[in-house]
């Protein structure tokens, strides 16, 4: 494979979402966002390159899938019979799925480039790439020294022939995460990747019984670190129990739970920021 390939030839939109610290919420915001897609009526393709602990199979009720080869290349594992909802994960590739994956140096960059050239996405409107988390020992010294990581510099060097939209960073309002997605919006600036705009994940708790939602951790880091970016701050989601439990029993949480606050966040995140005004009439009329 040369780098001058042309990749993901047949995707007409590819979103990155980012988080610069684990366990933030990056793969649930990434499988909410293809989901609310899907129930938009588009073709989604969920690319899970988190190669320490896949979670997407899971969250998808995926678990037991395996994916199979074609000739051109690896066909994704689809989540119902109308082949509207792909996914291709590492997991899939996985003997026992508790085993972490450790791979380091040239077979990770290997695997990552792999999982960007060799999937067979049969004409997608949208491909939603859940990037490795921020915690790898590659990505700290990243962070350390502002050196493009790993996945990024697959990708940069990749995507001059592929037309990505941007990256979705996802942060929770603890002051940790807030710095840790700072220091990715820098990134992001520095090595020419288009910021969509920050989301706060797990702010606040959704009460079980009666709905009412109650502010447990501080509140607005995300909107004042996308002020001070000059970025949109395109929304918060709050910790919503039934959003663990579906992502947890590979439920379809946006059909279940459309009213939600969660679900409404995620829905206005597509048709705001992700669908092109020309193609959002599709929006409208599914959901
Ligand atoms: N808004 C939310 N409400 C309820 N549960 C949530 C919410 N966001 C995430 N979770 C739960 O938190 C856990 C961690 O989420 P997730 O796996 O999406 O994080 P991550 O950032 O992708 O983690 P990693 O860095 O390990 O890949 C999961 O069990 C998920 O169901
Ligand atoms: S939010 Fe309302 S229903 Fe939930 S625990 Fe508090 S008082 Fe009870």
């Amino acid at each position: 494979m040369t780098e001058n390939v042309q990749i993901l030839p047949n995707v007409k939109h590819v979103f990155l979402v980012l988080s610069g610290k684990g366990g933030v919420g990056k793969s649930t915001v990434s499988t909410q966002l293809a989901l609310s897609l899907q129930n938009s009526g588009f073709k989604v393709g969920l690319l899970d390159i988190d190669l320490c602990g896949p979670s997407i199979p899971r969250m998808l009720g995926l678990e037991n899938s395996s994916v199979h080869q074609c000739a051109e290349g690896w066909v994704p594992v689809y989540t119902t019979p109308d082949q509207t909802l792909g996914v291709m994960s590492v997991g899939f590739l996985l003997g026992n799925r508790d085993d972490p994956v450790v791979w380091r140096g040239p077979k990770k960059t290997a695997m990552i480039k792999q999982f960007l050239t060799d999937v067979y996405w049969q004409d997608l409107d949208y491909l939603i790439i859940d990037t490795p988390p921020g915690t790898s020992d590659e990505h700290i010294s990243v962070m350390e020294n502002l050196k493009l990581s790993i996945f990024i510099e697959c990708f940069m060097k990749l995507h001059r022939t592929v037309k990505c939209d941007g990256a979705i960073l996802v942060t929770t309002p603890q002051a940790v995460a807030v710095g840790d997605v700072r220091r990715e919006l820098t990134f992001c600036i520095k090595t020419g990747l288009k910021v969509i705009g920050i989301l706060e994940n797990m702010c606040g708790y959704v009460c079980p019984h009666c709905s009412e939602c109650t502010n447990i951790f501080s509140y607005g880091g995300g909107e004042s670190l996308a002020e001070m970016g000059k970025v949109p701050f395109l929304g918060r989601i709050p910790i919503d129990p039934k959003l663990t439990k579906a992502s947890e029993n590979g439920e379809n949480f946006i059909t279940a739970f459309k009213d939600s606050v969660a679900a409404q966040t995620f829905i206005n995140i597509v048709k705001k920021y992700m669908v092109p005004q020309e193609e959002s009439m599709d929006v409208s009329e599914n959901q």
